[in-house]
């Protein structure tokens, strides 16, 4: 059945003659194939909801947490006296300082398993259209082109006022009204490519039909290439323009049908797809009995769950809070089974999750450290030059360098000074200048978010009028650097208020971004069908299923399918001290993944 990807109801005949003479039907439906309820997880996303069978594919519209708030024709809305509200540059300038800050007590591998698991829920195609598509906001053709938003410069900007840079290329975000699915005037609907469920969209392509083209279809494997220095990932197509940081003629790699993207998704994603291969492997030497298709689906359900259980069990209390967590139902204390499914609450992700989740761009330390397979220190390399770069993996022995310095090297702290490199050229080589502060800020506008203290309301059932009013969530410093850059508190940019904001009690983040993150984490587990702690759904855990995964760490991980990982930290997000001190990977204190308990009884009588 055809679907519309707005409404997601099945597509009707006038609807359907609107599409094809727009000639976007492909674009602005999906094709879902009848649903069975005890089905295996899909890869596409389709049937996770019975009463919404589409919800949850790619392209589900994403859902608001407040309503939009913009000035006439869907620009940014206005200040509270009627003007412009201050330039992001500015802004962005004046509220985080740029420089290094590193937090001594976590390692890169936190912004990178951040990063991993937000590109499971949205796509880069946003950045793709300016970067390569629409790159000329800052010229004359550029004020003509209504998809252009390009970043003014202020005159004394603290950087630009020497290099003589006045304007950031930038557009405008894509929605279902951009590809014609929903008609100009109606309202912004943001357009996401990923599935919105955390299923590892980028191991196993989260289009429909695509994962087919990584699969084997024997013994439940996903394809490998074996690449020069021995380093396997999936298929490589020299020809593709996606790599457009790749150095030839040497670097040609480049994914061909999982994700090319930041460094630490990609680093990440390519282990998750090799653990794919180790679990299916395993699997099928328990279970000799079982199809290739038992073991394909088996082995994912296995490799969703240990995303999930290293984001929600092992990475998310160090840094909202365990205590935070447990209080507000995002994770369970006893480690047993949890069913708080309900087919009401159809799978979408909030714009504002996603979206606040760019607050961690002042965590990343931009500077990597490449150490040898014996930890030795070898050289830096600057990470904004390593996005849409997946040739530099293949080379030399920098997948090796890469992999032992994400849990050597610590992450930049998290306060409000942004890494410089991705205040001023966080796309190296593809954009003469870029501020991504400046772009989270901007984008914050163009998605129609209403301003911070509304969200402040929203989460606290408080009422924001004055700044004095906000003296509990900020240090008198910031809301003094606040105050002197917004005129008024219903002024504030949502980013601009997190940048400022005192952090959750026991946590690391701001109140609000907090609060947020909660909202979504509670509709997802309550909304997705498959949740790995459900008892009841299809082809669920048994309890010693569930107790394996949740011996998983991210040292198990890099230990079992990192290149060259003989020893680590048992606590690898966290820097190695005499607490937590590197161990043999044979070590007890590394979790393994026990799979015997998925052992087929039925095997073992034969
Ligand atoms: C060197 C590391 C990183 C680079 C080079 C990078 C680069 C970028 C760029 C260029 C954008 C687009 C800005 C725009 O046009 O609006 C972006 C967006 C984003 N980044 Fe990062 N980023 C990095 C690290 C991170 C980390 C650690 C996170 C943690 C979750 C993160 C989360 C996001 C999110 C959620 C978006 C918004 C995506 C969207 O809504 O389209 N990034 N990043």
């Amino acid at each position: 059945v055809l679907y519309d990807c707005v409404s997601g109801l099945p597509v009707n005949s006038t609807q359907l003659r609107i599409y094809e003479q727009r000639n976007n039907t492909e674009i602005c439906t999906v094709d879902v194939k009848p649903c069975d309820p005890e089905e295996w997880q899909r890869v596409d996303g389709s049937c996770n909801n019975l009463k919404y069978p589409s919800r949850g594919t790619h392209r589900t519209p994403s859902s608001r947490v407040l309503p939009l708030d913009f000035s006439p024709n869907y620009e940014p809305r206005k200040a509270s006296d009627g003007g412009d509200l201050e330039l992001v540059r500015k802004l962005r300038t004046d509220l985080l300082s740029s420089g290094k800050v590193s937090e001594m007590k976590l390692t890169q591998l936190v912004s990178y398993y951040l990063l991993f698991s937000i590109a499971d829920v949205v796509a880069i195609h946003d950045i793709t259209n300016y970067v390569m598509k629409i790159t000329y906001c800052c010229t004359p053709e550029g004020k003509k082109d209504y998809r252009c938003t390009p970043i003014k410069v202020p005159v004394h900007d603290p950087v630009h006022r020497f290099s003589g840079i006045s304007c950031m290329n930038l557009t405008r975000p894509q929605t279902f009204q951009t590809f014609g699915c929903l008609d100009n005037g109606t309202d912004f609907v943001r357009v996401a490519f990923q599935t919105p469920l955390f299923d590892l969209s980028n191991t196993y392509n989260f289009k429909p039909g695509f994962s087919d083209r990584i699969r084997t279809f024997k013994n439940g494997l996903l394809k490998i290439e074996t690449a020069e220095n021995g380093y396997l990932f999936p298929e490589s197509d020299p020809n593709s323009t996606e790599c457009y940081l790749n150095q030839r003629p040497q670097e040609t790699r480049c994914h061909k049908y999982v994700l090319n993207g930041v460094l630490g998704s990609n680093f990440l994603n390519i282990h998750f797809y090799r653990q794919h291969n180790k679990i299916a492997e395993e699997l099928g030497k328990l279970n000799p009995s079982w199809n290739d298709d038992r073991l394909f689906f088996t082995a994912r359900n296995i490799n969703i769950a240990i995303s999930l259980q290293i984001l929600l069990y092992e990475l998310l209390p160090i840094i909202l809070g365990k205590k935070n967590l447990i209080r507000d139902g995002i994770i369970c204390e006893d480690g047993g089974f949890r069913d708080v499914y309900d087919e009401n609450i159809p799978p979408q992700m909030s714009d504002e999750y996603v979206y606040v989740n760019r607050w961690y761009h002042v965590i990343q330390e931009a500077t990597m450290k490449f150490y040898d397979k014996d930890g030795h220190f070898v050289k830096t390399y600057p990470m904004v030059n390593a996005t849409a770069h997946t040739g530099l993996f293949a080379i030399d022995d920098n997948f090796v360098y890469i992999t032992q310095g994400s849990f050597r090297q610590p992450s930049g702290a998290f306060d409000f000074v942004i890494d410089s490199d991705m205040g001023n050229r966080i796309l190296d080589g593809a954009q003469r200048a870029s501020d991504v502060g400046s772009s989270d800020l901007a984008k914050g506008r163009y998605f129609g978010f209403p301003p911070y203290i509304k969200y402040k309301e929203f989460c606290t059932k408080r009422s924001y009028k004055e700044f004095s009013d906000l003296k509990d969530s900020f240090s008198p410093e910031r809301l003094y650097r606040i105050m002197q850059n917004y005129k008024s508190p219903s002024d504030i940019d949502l980013m601009g208020g997190l940048w400022g904001e005192k952090y959750v009690k026991g946590g690391m983040v701001p109140e609000t971004l907090y609060c947020l993150v909660v909202e979504q984490l509670k509709r997802t587990i309550a909304s997705d069908r498959y949740w790995f702690e459900r008892s009841k759904r299809p082809h669920a855990f048994t309890k010693d299923q569930l107790k394996a995964i949740r011996k998983v760490t991210i040292a198990s991980v890099l230990c079992w399918v990192g290149d060259h990982v003989t020893e680590i930290q048992p606590k690898s997000f966290r820097t190695i001290s005499s607490k937590n001190p590197l161990v043999k990977c044979s070590s007890s204190r590394i979790g393994k993944l026990d799979l015997s308990a998925w052992k087929d009884s039925e095997t073992c009588k034969q």
